[in-house]
């Protein structure tokens, strides 16, 4: 699923109004439509008060069709013009006056002016400000941003929620106290927004369905854009069926190099998470301290050790198999000094976690010599200390681009909706749930794309296909034991489950945002 950025959404209007010969005003009827049957499909004709905050350009306009049409099925409207600039819309214009023949007359609220006293069992459909959001609310609209949020009202936006860009091209919204709508529920046109994958904006959309307005397929199909969202259908695309006559030669081997004393969890869940991905062999890299454990956990994993015995002191030489390395390596001086010049050795790509970026980050040359194309997977912690601080996640963003760009690698940036960045794209994950907030999912991620990739799957496949399958297997964990039980553990039994229902098809017409986990 493409993530069309703000330029691209105008340019897509314009072209499906050539393309299709339509007008303008006919683009936002059809929109509006789509928006006023999701609503009706719910409401089912409920006598609940409904309050639409329409502003004065194109997202106003869709607002004041909604209404008509809300109005013409005979529900309980209030439609409330919210005048914060001089400037309206032709098409607003026009929709207006088709409201006022349908004896439908809003009310102006001018600015200063205070939001009406609204019943908190009603719904208020927020459309203030779209696409169109070119600079932050000032004071008076961040007060009736404020008064919505307080309103306790069940709040529907529209295209996005008002205050909230669509993408960081005009500005960036957390400079200025992320003023922004909160809604519960957002119908958005034609393809998400960027805003909606990160966590600063993400929290404002509530749960979103993308509304087709039917935007022409000669454009969304040709254009490139910088992000997108993927989920099982892309996983199914690269997904390499087993042939009859493979053997475990045919799956690579896959190398779990880390664990100190007292963290050797962390390499047995890579481990693990290597196994359960399919690699035809796993060997463990440990201090001497470990080898009873992995032997007596792991019967698959073979074990061999370096000469340290509480900590790596030495590597083993860089061969043929396939490196995940850091889960639990620790950050001790011994370690990092045969580490960093360890690395040189590597000249095809490696799989970075954990103590390995952070050995990295206390000595940032160390970056040049990861191998081009190598996946290095921090948590948000990890990834402030390899680039420093970030003021917001625009901010976090350029910095992540300007990584992938430096050292040719691969960002694996984890979070509700992980990010798999390269030179060339931002892939943000759909799969996966809060109840993966728990020590040691991050080693088990590891061990997974590792396993994909020690199997002969690209780096950025393996990345991606690593992403979503982790994620998938705990949304099959959290069905059985809820968020709070899932252990990272539980995780790994659900990655058979994961791999099996990938190819099983969803029956029944899921919301959209679950459909965006299918693309
Ligand atoms: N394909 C689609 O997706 C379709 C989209 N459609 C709908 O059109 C919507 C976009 O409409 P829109 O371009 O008229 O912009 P909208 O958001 O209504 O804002 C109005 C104006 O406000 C202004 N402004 C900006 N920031 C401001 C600020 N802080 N304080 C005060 N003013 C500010 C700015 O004007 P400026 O001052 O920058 O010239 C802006 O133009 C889109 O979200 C969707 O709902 C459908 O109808 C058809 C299909
Ligand atoms: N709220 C959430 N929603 C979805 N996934 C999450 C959420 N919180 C954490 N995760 C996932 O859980 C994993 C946590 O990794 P990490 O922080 O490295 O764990 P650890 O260091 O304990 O192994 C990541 O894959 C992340 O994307
Ligand atoms: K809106």
């Amino acid at each position: 699923m493409k993530i069309l950025s703000r330029q691209q959404i105008y340019k897509a209007d314009k072209e499906t109004t050539r393309i299709q010969q339509i007008s303008s005003l006919e683009l936002m009827e059809r929109a509006a439509t789509r928006a006023f049957e999701w609503i009706h499909q719910r409401l089912q004709g409920s006598p609940v008060p409904i309050y639409l905050l329409c502003g004065i350009g194109n997202n106003g306009g869709d607002g004041l069709v909604i209404a008509r049409h809300l109005a013409e099925h005979g529900y309980h409207i209030e439609v409330f013009i919210v005048d914060y600039h001089p400037k309206r819309s032709p098409d607003f214009l026009e929709n207006l006056q088709a409201l006022k023949q349908r004896k439908v007359w809003p009310t102006t609220l001018e600015s200063g002016q205070a939001l009406p006293a609204m019943d908190p069992q009603g719904i208020l459909v927020d459309a203030i400000f779209g696409i169109g959001l070119s600079r932050v609310p000032d004071p008076w609209m961040k007060s009736v941003i404020d008064q919505i949020n307080s309103s306790g009202l069940f709040v529907l936006a529209i295209d996005l929620p008002s205050g909230m860009p669509a993408d960081f091209s005009d500005f960036d919204p957390a400079q200025n106290g992320l003023s922004m709508v909160h809604a519960q529920h957002t119908l958005t046109f034609g393809a998400p927004k960027l805003t909606f994958f990160l966590p600063e904006t993400g929290s404002a959309v509530g749960q979103w369905t993308v509304l087709d307005i039917g935007l022409a397929r000669e454009y969304t199909d040709a254009v490139q854009t910088e992000f997108s969202g993927y989920g099982a259908g892309l996983i199914r695309s690269l997904y390499r069926p087993r042939q009859k006559f493979t053997h475990k030669g045919s799956f690579g081997h896959l190398w779990v190099v880390g664990g100190s004393y007292g963290t050797m969890g962390a390499l047995q869940l890579a481990a693990r998470g290597g196994l359960r991905s399919g690699a035809g062999k796993v060997t463990a890299w440990t201090p001497q301290c470990g080898v009873d454990i992995l032997q007596g956990n792991l019967p698959e994993v073979m074990v061999r050790t370096g000469k340290g015995k509480k900590q790596l002191t030495d590597f083993p030489q860089a061969g043929k198999f396939t490196l995940v390395a850091g889960m639990g390596l620790g950050t001790a001086k011994v370690t990092a000094d045969a580490f960093v010049p360890w690395l040189k050795q590597w000249k095809q790509p490696v799989v970075l976690d954990a103590d390995a970026l952070n050995i990295l980050s206390q000595n940032p040359e160390g970056f040049n010599s990861v191998p081009a194309g190598s996946i290095l997977t921090p948590h948000p912690g990890e990834f402030a200390r390899m680039v420093g601080n970030w003021t917001s996640d625009a901010d976090k963003l350029e910095k992540a681009r300007n990584f992938v760009k430096q050292y040719s690698c691969i960002l694996v940036l984890k979070g509700a909706h992980t990010l798999v960045l390269d030179q060339h794209h931002g892939f943000f994950n759909t799969s996966g749930n809060p109840g993966m907030a728990t020590a040691g999912s991050g080693d088990v991620l590891a061990g997974m794309i590792g396993g994909l990739l020690a199997q002969g799957y690209e780096p950025v496949q393996a990345a991606l296909a690593g992403v979503y399958l982790h994620g998938l297997s705990a949304d099959i964990g959290v069905q059985k034991l809820g968020y709070e039980a899932l252990t990272a553990g539980d995780i790994i039994s659900g990655i058979g489950p994961a791999f099996v229902s990938l190819f099983q098809t969803a029956e029944s017409g899921p919301p959209q945002e679950e459909a965006a986990k299918e693309e």
